[in-house]
């Protein structure tokens, strides 16, 4: 048995897993996201470059990745502040960083943000998608890979002594990558060592989050304690929804408070409205999924920031919960979403 047995691991160190509360498992704090920009559409060059203000608020939460500098959370550190104290007024207790190598995660920042918001932080170790390893990192093998991320949960990453809680997001592409693949195995074998929470990020099909959890059982993986995140944009039919969720991983709606109507990264795609991601849950729910679900909003631009005009950390606890009650969802069945699903994925064994 370690010292995290049974344990929760935060930027601050180790806490009882009943200390968490209400939880947001997939959030950024701080990251930068220049790595998916896209090119803003012919005749829009003007608004992709102009300063953010009220009058091009609608273009910027309809196009938030064709705005460069909307993709630097990174720059807004004292509004993030500012809005977990908010998020604590609101209930909230904690929140899952999910800023990897790769999309510039800072722990520094994370700390000194725990430290001043009395929130719970915990990091997340390992790397985002293909398009943001380093060639050195595509060269590394799968040992090599294991022992980072091992030592990143247990001693500290990026040259601190800054501990991560859980491995991920962990990036995959579709289709997955060779470097990706070698790193879902790394996260398998790290999680086999350390016992501990992972979360993957699938690639924009949907086959993806089904072949992510394969690689991840093949090495050895487990999968009852491995979340898999941005279901919202990924899977849409019930039946094949149905067959995934049988695969025993949690299952995360994260981007509430994203409604648009074309999601740049996949124009096949429709992106639900909140609404319909209530209906899901509740859908998930009458099918007996209670104890696997998971939520968050997924903030990693700056026009989801209250002070753009965003919905803020405290979106899903002030707007969702009340919805969720008025469509039939229990409170006690809220409470298992946002308190206790976290605090069972989040506790290492
Ligand atoms: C930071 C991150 O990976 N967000 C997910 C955006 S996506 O559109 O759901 O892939």
């Amino acid at each position: 048995m370690s010292e995290r047995s049974g344990k929760v691991q935060t930027v601050l160190g180790l806490i009882e897993p009943d200390q968490l509360g209400r939880t947001m498992t997939h959030e950024h704090l701080t990251m930068a996201f220049e790595c998916c920009h896209v090119p803003p559409a012919p005749g829009d060059e003007d608004l992709a470059t102009a300063p953010i203000k009220m009058k091009n608020i609608h273009w910027l939460q309809q196009n938030p990745y064709s705005h460069k500098e909307n993709l630097l959370l990174n720059q807004e550190t004292e509004a993030v502040k500012e809005e977990l104290l908010c998020y604590r007024k609101a209930g909230g207790g904690t929140i899952v960083e999910n800023t990897t190598t790769g999309i510039h995660r800072n722990l520094p920042v994370l700390r000194q943000l725990a430290k001043d918001t009395g929130v719970h932080v915990l990091a997340g170790a390992g790397y985002y998608v293909d398009a943001t390893h380093s060639d050195e990192t595509k060269k590394m093998t799968v040992e090599k890979l294991t022992d980072i991320i091992v030592s990143e949960v247990l001693h500290g990453a990026d040259g601190t002594d800054i501990r991560c809680g859980v491995i991920g997001e962990i990036g995959t592409s579709w289709p997955i990558t060779e470097s990706e693949k070698k790193v879902l195995r790394a996260t398998a074998h790290a999680q086999t060592h350390l016992g501990c929470p992972v979360i993957i990020h699938p690639g924009r099909n949907k086959a993806a989050p089904a072949e992510a959890i394969r690689i991840l059982q093949e090495a050895g993986g487990d999968i009852s304690k491995t979340v898999m995140s941005h279901l919202d944009r990924s899977i849409f039919d019930h039946g094949e929804l149905l067959e995934f969720a049988k695969m025993g991983s949690y299952l995360e709606y994260d981007l509430f408070g994203t409604e648009m109507l074309n999601y740049t990264f996949n124009l096949d795609v429709d992106m639900p409205s909140d609404s319909q991601r209530v209906q899901i849950l509740a859908f998930l729910i009458k099918e007996g999924y209670e104890d696997r679900l998971l939520i968050a909003h997924d903030i990693h631009t700056k026009n989801r920031l209250t002070k753009y005009g965003g919905h803020g950390y405290s979106h899903i606890l002030k707007n969702i919960v009340p919805k969720m009650l008025s469509r039939g969802i229990t409170q006690n069945q809220v409470d298992k979403i946002l308190i206790d699903n976290p605090k069972h994925w989040l506790t290492f064994k």
